[in-house]
């Protein structure tokens, strides 16, 4: 394991395929979904890289697909959302099975009702499920944890899953690794795939990311398969920075 964003950018690009998550990895986590701040320079710098990489640069995220739209409405490529039971792909949206189920209608009215119990604790709702966030009261989360797999127990096809300060009921297929194995299937042989991400959603990928020859790199702590750990947002953007602006040989 190394930190060393230069070794990380001696991989090279001319035969990646770079697959990026979003918050805490792009941008700054902050204290709600609504309240992030989207760096100025992190648009055109997706564009050129997405360019440069002749269009093997997508997001992978558990943010939904019109999310990463408002925030980023101009990237042009490829977007796995809601931890892959979303994809835009080529301009077109496919969305699982479930969106617009009353199963997930079930979902978000138990969470609302979960939510309004627990002071502090905050709903966001997506057309895949709901999260339960606690960030704004750590001391909530044991509540909110049960309340969350009490609600996952009883909607068929569906699960709940630990994230950063976070509890999320949504569809048990769809994955992230699920989108980097349909990224890599597409894929000439010598492609290697390569995960960015900071949390253990994305661990999934980074270990189908490590299996088909690619690597990962890990955004903050926590354990990981990755190969290369960077700090912060602000080292993944320079890392994207010095791979738009090094030399094609
Ligand atoms: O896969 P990602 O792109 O990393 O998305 C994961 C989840 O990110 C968001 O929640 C997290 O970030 C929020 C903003 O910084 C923060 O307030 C929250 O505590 C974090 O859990 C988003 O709200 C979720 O829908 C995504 O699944």
């Amino acid at each position: 394991m190394t930190d060393d964003i230069d070794a990380i950018a001696r991989e090279g690009t001319t035969d990646i395929y770079l697959m990026l998550d979003f918050d805490g990895t792009l941008i700054d986590l902050a204290p709600t979904p609504d309240g992030i701040h989207v760096p100025a320079r992190l648009h055109g710098l997706l564009a050129g890289l997405h360019a440069k990489l002749d269009g093997r640069l997508c997001l992978v995220s558990g943010r939904e697909v019109a999310v990463l739209e408002h925030f980023l409405p101009d990237f042009p490529g490829d977007i796995f959302g809601a931890h892959g039971a979303e994809a835009r792909r080529g301009g077109t949206l496919s969305r699982h099975p479930l969106v617009g189920s009353p199963v997930v209608a079930s979902v978000q009215s138990q969470a609302q009702d979960a939510v309004a119990q627990m002071h502090g604790v905050t709903l966001e709702t997506k057309d895949t499920g709901a999260v339960i966030h606690y960030r704004a009261v750590p001391q909530a989360e044991g509540a909110a944890r049960a309340a969350a797999e009490t609600i996952a127990a009883a909607a068929p096809g569906m699960e709940m899953h630990t994230s950063k300060m976070a509890f999320e009921i949504r569809p048990s297929d769809a994955s992230k690794a699920g989108a980097v194995h349909a990224i890599i299937a597409e894929q000439p042989s010598g492609i290697r795939p390569v995960v960015i991400g900071d949390d253990v959603t994305d661990e999934e990928a980074m270990v189908v990311a490590n299996a088909a020859g690619g690597f990962a790199v890990r955004v903050g702590g926590g354990d990981t398969c990755a190969a290369y750990r960077l700090p912060d947002p602000a080292a993944v953007l320079a890392l994207l920075e010095s791979w738009l602006s090094e030399e094609t040989l």
